[in-house]
């Protein structure tokens, strides 16, 4: 009896033993997963330019920045539903976008970066900055990002209305009608109040450094929202330019004083937005590849050479019988100066805006100040034609690279080696 007791007691300790063992075994592999999965997240966010970006953001005393929110790897995986197929919204040069969910409820664009290449992390961590730094409706926002992911991932309010490229150009349902005057005109308008914002009304000038129809997108109410800050650069309020050794744009919309100097200015975004309204106004793309020996087809070139002479048959056929003439004439002329071949003699964004309005207000301010009537047609006439040689010459230079001139390829030469500015991010630092 008493050796059955002692016994008992044995296995009943042995057994607690064991499945004390068991336990804590399975305790201990709970926690080393968990600890493994938390270094790998914190070496992917370190690896993903994490560190930087919150010592970027922390240092800045707007509050704008506490908004901007760090999702969880599980909260993107839900909102997109594992990055569904189904749910891509589009693909892009540096990445793919993809229609998603917040627990709120709120329906996100999420971009995730194509690999992980120091130049796009690069890339994508200056959007952020740059973007958690802005508040305007024409621009589109940011809400978040993830940096834990294997690539990063940045989460912007979703736009349902596609961008003005594909309104234009592309075979969207209803876009013959969609695409009338009036819309092209608050295109313009919208995209003009973005820029003016970004090169004067934030404490440091944004140059946006990429303005295309195809990252003007429209919302809801089919206004226009900015979006593409990959590229984009804060400019230090005494620098005047920005001095990039290799060229970054894209072909059609490249101002052509920058191909040749290497030094970005606002103006160089005035000349893309020049683009952008021959582009609204003629429904023409901005740059058309032909077969050799053949020049690729640039909008600008054929715009200042038509547009005076024969305004009226180079606009739009979907458009020619129902558009405000006045306005058409307005926005032409507005486009030749911004593509005047020198950038001090193109016209300020504010002063761009303040033409459209007068414009577009049935009461015109006759106190504004008239960039039209200041336009010096002879001297721009001669200064156009010679715009309209030169620019040949310049494609040929462009051209014969093989391949028009690429922003994202040439992004990192252009970080390191930016003098007149502080880079955001030095090369160095990733
Ligand atoms: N916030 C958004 N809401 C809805 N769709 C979006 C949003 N951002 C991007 N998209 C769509 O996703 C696609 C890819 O966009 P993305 O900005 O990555 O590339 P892109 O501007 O077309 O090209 P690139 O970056 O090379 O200039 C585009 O078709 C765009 O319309």
């Amino acid at each position: 009896m008493y050796i059955a007791l002692v016994f008992a007691g044995f296995s009943g300790v042995s057994i607690g033993l064991g499945v004390l063992l068991v336990g804590l075994r399975f305790w201990l592999y709970k926690y080393v997963k968990r600890h493994r999965k938390l270094r790998l997240r914190r070496q992917l966010f370190k690896r993903n330019g994490g560190l930087l970006l919150q010592q970027q953001l922390t240092s800045r005393e707007d509050r704008s920045v506490e908004k901007t929110v760090i999702f969880t790897s599980k909260e993107i995986e839900k909102a997109t539903e594992n990055f569904s197929s189904d749910r891509i919204l589009g693909q892009g040069g540096q990445g793919t976008v993809y229609k998603g969910m917040l627990p709120d409820g709120r329906i996100v664009a999420v971009k995730k970066a194509k690999a992980v290449d120091k130049d796009q992390v690069a890339e994508f961590i200056n959007e952020v900055v740059v973007l958690t730094q802005i508040n305007h409706r024409n621009i589109v926002s940011i809400f978040g990002f993830c940096l834990e992911t294997e690539v990063p991932v940045l989460v912007y309010e979703y736009i349902p209305n596609g961008n003005v490229f594909e309104l234009l150009h592309g075979d969207v349902e209803g876009g013959h009608t969609a695409a009338n005057w009036e819309l092209r005109w608050d295109i313009a308008k919208d995209t003009a109040h973005a820029l003016g914002y970004l090169h004067s009304s934030v404490t440091c000038p944004i140059y946006h450094k990429d303005v295309k129809t195809a990252n003007i997108m429209l919302d809801h109410k089919h206004r226009a929202k900015l979006a593409d800050f990959g590229t984009s650069r804060v400019i230090s309020v005494d620098d005047t330019h920005l001095t990039t050794p290799v060229v970054s744009g894209t072909p059609g919309y490249l101002d052509p004083e920058y191909h040749q100097s290497s030094q970005y200015t606002d103006r160089s975004d005035v000349y893309s937005y020049g683009v952008v309204l021959a582009e609204l106004l003629t429904g023409e793309e901005p740059y058309i590849l032909q077969p050799p020996p053949q020049h690729p087809k640039k909008l600008a070139i054929n715009f200042l050479r038509d547009m005076k002479e024969k305004l009226l048959d180079i606009i739009d056929p979907r458009i020619r019988d129902d558009c405000a003439l006045d306005q058409v004439k307005v926005m032409a002329k507005i486009a030749r100066l911004c593509l005047n071949r020198k950038g001090e003699k193109r016209p300020t964004m504010s002063s761009i805006i303040m033409e459209l309005e007068r414009i577009g207000s049935s009461h015109g301010d006759s106190q504004a100040h008239h960039i039209l009537e200041t336009d010096d047609d002879e001297d721009d006439d001669e200064e156009q034609a010679v715009q309209v040689r030169e620019s040949f010459n310049i494609d040929v230079a462009s051209t014969s690279a093989t391949q028009p001139v690429q922003g994202r390829e040439s992004f990192n030469i252009d970080v390191a080696s930016t003098s007149a500015t502080q880079p955001m991010f030095p090369r160095q630092t990733y």
